[in-house]
């Protein structure tokens, strides 16, 4: 019972009975006459009928007009063996007697598509995809002529010793292929809390539902009139420059409407590591190192288990302890006196992670609100890059007692410089760790055993010191001090990114015992000790253990340094320790010392930007080809529109399910799926720019191929996905 249109041999649902309400075979039909009205409410959810085997043709009744491979003699579909999946097929369905040609439909591109494809327009860029970047050399293509894609269409009729075809498909007969395979999507039931309505993209499109903030500008606001060089003095040094220099450039602009996929830079050519051969994606090592803070940004505790971390704290929740567990009965070190409990936390308003220290049994007279106020503001508006900034304080009886706490930028993996460097116990390069007397330098975690020195490199310290002498100069140019320069309160993160931590909060808690006049006398007194902690870092840097601070050593820690690094370093410690003159010292007066090393810290750093930029610019080629991706999954095998003759997958839309299982679903000769990125990533980028060349799409069976421009499959693919956006409510896609 199959008749010209009518749905094939399958006993699914009576297609025609769906659309019209009326079926000619009326009873006789064998497939399910159900009233559309009980079909399933979600029109992307599984389908209300039997779902054919995924290696099978389904039953759809489509009639697909091709090209077909017609095999000279002797030279038959086993001298082609036919694009197959893994498992077999069943049997190619009936011809049709209406046979029409295929014709690609080749609408004009929409309006409203001209942004994502705007690749479309770019000849040029396209011969740059195809020859150019010397990306797609990442995997050869095995001898598979059933799918494969020809510069030149001669070469592939050559393959089956016939004459090259006109460049127009030629049309041979037509294929009622009995049906497609159906694969439904997940239901938004399978997915809760996803839905058309609460797509996090609508969010993202209406500014005051937004729970991510806007960009803060951080460059320079242009000022009106003429552009004048304008002339700065920080901490002693005049900067002059043009204000137009700091205007963000294309602000405001579109995007260029191309893409170009370009290969390595040469300039970072040298710093590759151990790939072999150029990757389509990020280095292993920075995503690795991504996916760490990534994880552990995520963390989360189980509140039941930690009865004594509240959930809530003011307008932060999902709290998560940093510190690491501390033995029973033993406290974290004090800040002035007084325990503190790092964690991290989510802001309720922002949906940003921060780290809050809570300072507990912390009672802050409200008549010092003002100044608490005062002191918060001025170290929040310090923004530097070697600096942990201060977002806000707020007391809080949350944890059961009155604690004030401190809400910091956070983040993730990051580690104190104690961790780092000072708390490796077998770490003593020759100094004794008895501490007859004395105050344990650093509060390093006692060590048991001498070793032999092992020192870090010099190039490393100078770069500790840079960007410690950074973040004083700019915190001492803002008339404040950190307090704070010791290894437990500078975080390492990345490689060896430092930020000075805990900035404010030794004034915060000074408070209750100075007025102001004392503070700011206070000021250059504790200035002057920001100097002195940095010299004692460098200098258990340099002795790589915090035991060459104690007062007995000090000559042998500065023999050490003496007789491993350069005069300059030595000449920097002994600059900063306290001596006998009563010159006060800026962090200015190390610049010389640091001389050139900065520039060497500068060129580490651009060299990395580079790095980092062209990982970047990797990923804004793979997002636009997953961005080609999700189009093509949107058009596929909707199961709304597979009711709809006007849709199901005739023509156009078949054309595209082929190129999809050109991409990802060959196999090799063996039947073996075969698996290259690079040939993906090229014929995607070949399918964006729409390059003359031809491909071969073979249907499952392997009984026909269809021959077609990756011009022509974007023409379908754009006017099948704007079908889709015209059919669809205003979207969120862009
Ligand atoms: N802003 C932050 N972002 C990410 N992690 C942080 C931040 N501040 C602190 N941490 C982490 O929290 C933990 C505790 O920090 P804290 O400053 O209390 O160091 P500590 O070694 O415990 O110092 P102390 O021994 O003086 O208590 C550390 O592991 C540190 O890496």
């Amino acid at each position: 019972m199959s008749g010209p249109g009518h749905p094939g041999k399958r006993p699914t649902l009576c297609r025609y009975f769906v659309n019209s309400g009326n079926c000619a075979y009326g009873e006789d039909c064998q497939f399910v006459h159900q009233n559309p009205s009980l079909q399933n409410p979600y029109q992307n959810g599984p389908p209300p009928m039997e779902s054919p085997g995924m290696g099978e043709l389904g039953g759809g009744g489509d009639q697909y007009f091709n090209a077909t491979f017609n095999p000279a003699p002797g030279a038959g579909m086993n001298d082609f063996p036919p694009f197959r999946r893994g498992r077999p097929r069943s049997a190619l369905g009936q011809l049709s007697q209406n046979a029409k040609p295929f014709v690609p439909s080749g609408g004009p591109l929409d309006q409203a598509l001209a942004n994502d494809f705007a690749a479309l327009n770019l000849a040029a860029a396209a011969a740059n995809i195809v020859k150019g970047g010397g990306d797609y050399t990442g995997g050869q293509q095995p001898s598979m002529p059933h799918s494969s894609s020809t510069p030149s269409f001669a070469a592939l009729a050559g393959m089956f010793n016939q004459p090259p075809p006109p460049t127009t498909t030629p049309v041979s007969h037509v294929v009622n292929n009995g049906g497609l395979p159906f694969q439904a999507g997940l239901s938004p039931t399978h997915s809760p809390g996803i839905s058309p309505t609460s797509s996090p993209h609508m969010f993202r499109r209406d500014p005051n539902s937004s729970p991510v903030p806007p960009h803060r500008q951080t460059t320079i606001p242009q000022k009106p009139g003429p552009p004048a060089v304008h002339q700065e003095n920080v901490g002693g040094t005049t900067y002059f420059y043009n204000p137009e220099d700091f205007t963000p450039q294309n602000e405001g602009g579109s995007l260029p409407d191309f893409t170009l996929y370009h290969s390595m830079p040469h300039h970072i050519r040298h710093m590759k590591l151990k790939a072999p051969l150029q990757t389509f994606f990020m280095a292993d090592e920075i995503k690795m190192e991504l996916l760490n803070a990534q994880a552990v940004a995520g963390a989360h505790i189980d509140p039941a288990a930690h009865p004594d971390i509240p959930q809530e704290v003011d307008n932060y929740d999902s709290l998560v302890p940093l510190e690491r567990s501390l033995p029973p009965n033993s406290q974290s070190k004090s800040i002035m006196g007084y325990q503190s409990t790092c964690y991290k936390a989510t802001n309720k308003t922002d949906g940003t992670l921060c780290c809050l220290r809570r300072i507990h049994n912390f009672r802050l007279n409200p008549n010092l609100n003002a100044r608490l106020m005062g002191l918060v503001e001025t170290w929040n508006k310090l923004f530097h890059p070697n600096i942990v900034q201060l977002r806000e304080t707020f007391t809080t009886k949350a944890f059961g007692d009155s604690s004030i706490v401190f809400s910091f930028e956070y983040f993730p993996n990051a580690i104190t410089l104690m961790a780092k460097h000072f708390n490796n116990p077998q770490s003593l390069n020759g100094f004794t760790n008895d501490f007859s007397g004395g105050a344990r330098p650093f509060s390093s975690k006692g060590p048991s055993s001498r070793n032999s020195p092992s020192l870090l490199s010099e190039s490393l310290i100078w770069s500790y010191i840079v960007q410690l002498s950074s973040a004083l100069r700019c915190i001492h140019s803002s008339g404040l001090a950190a307090r704070t320069i010791e290894p437990s309160k500078i975080l390492v993160h990345g490689k060896s990114r430092l930020r000075v931590n805990c900035v404010g909060v030794m004034d915060v808690l000074s408070l209750p015992n100075m007025d102001q006049a004392t503070m700011m006398n206070y000021i250059q007194h504790w200035q002057q000790e920001d100097l002195v902690g940095l010299g004692r870092i460098v200098l258990a840097l340099a002795c790589n253990t915090a035991y060459a601070l104690r007062q007995s050593s000090f000559q042998q820690a500065i023999e050490l340094v003496h007789s491993n690094y350069s005069s300059d370093l030595k000449n920097l410690i002994m600059y900063l320790l306290p001596n006998n003159q009563n010159r006060p010292r800026t962090v200015n007066d190390i610049m010389p010392m640091i001389g050139a090393r900065f520039f060497t810290q500068l060129d580490t750093a651009q060299l990395r930007c580079d790095v980092l930029e062209n990982e970047l610019s990797k990923e804004v080629e793979n997002g636009r080809l997953a961005r080609l991706v999700f189009k093509l999954c949107c058009i596929l095998e909707r199961p709304e529109f597979n009711m709809d003759p006007s849709w199901s997958e005739t023509g156009d839309r078949y054309m595209l399910k082929l190129f999809r299982d050109y991409l990802f679903h060959q196999v090799d000769e063996n039947g073996y799926p075969w698996m290259d990125v690079a040939h993906i990533v090229q014929s995607l980028n070949k399918l964006d720019a729409g390059v003359s060349e031809k491909v071969c799409l073979t249907t499952r069976d392997g009984q026909s191929i269809f021959v077609v421009s990756y011009a022509e499959l974007k023409r379908f693919f754009a006017s099948a996905f704007s079908e889709l956006l015209n059919a669809g409510q205003p979207s969120g896609y862009t």
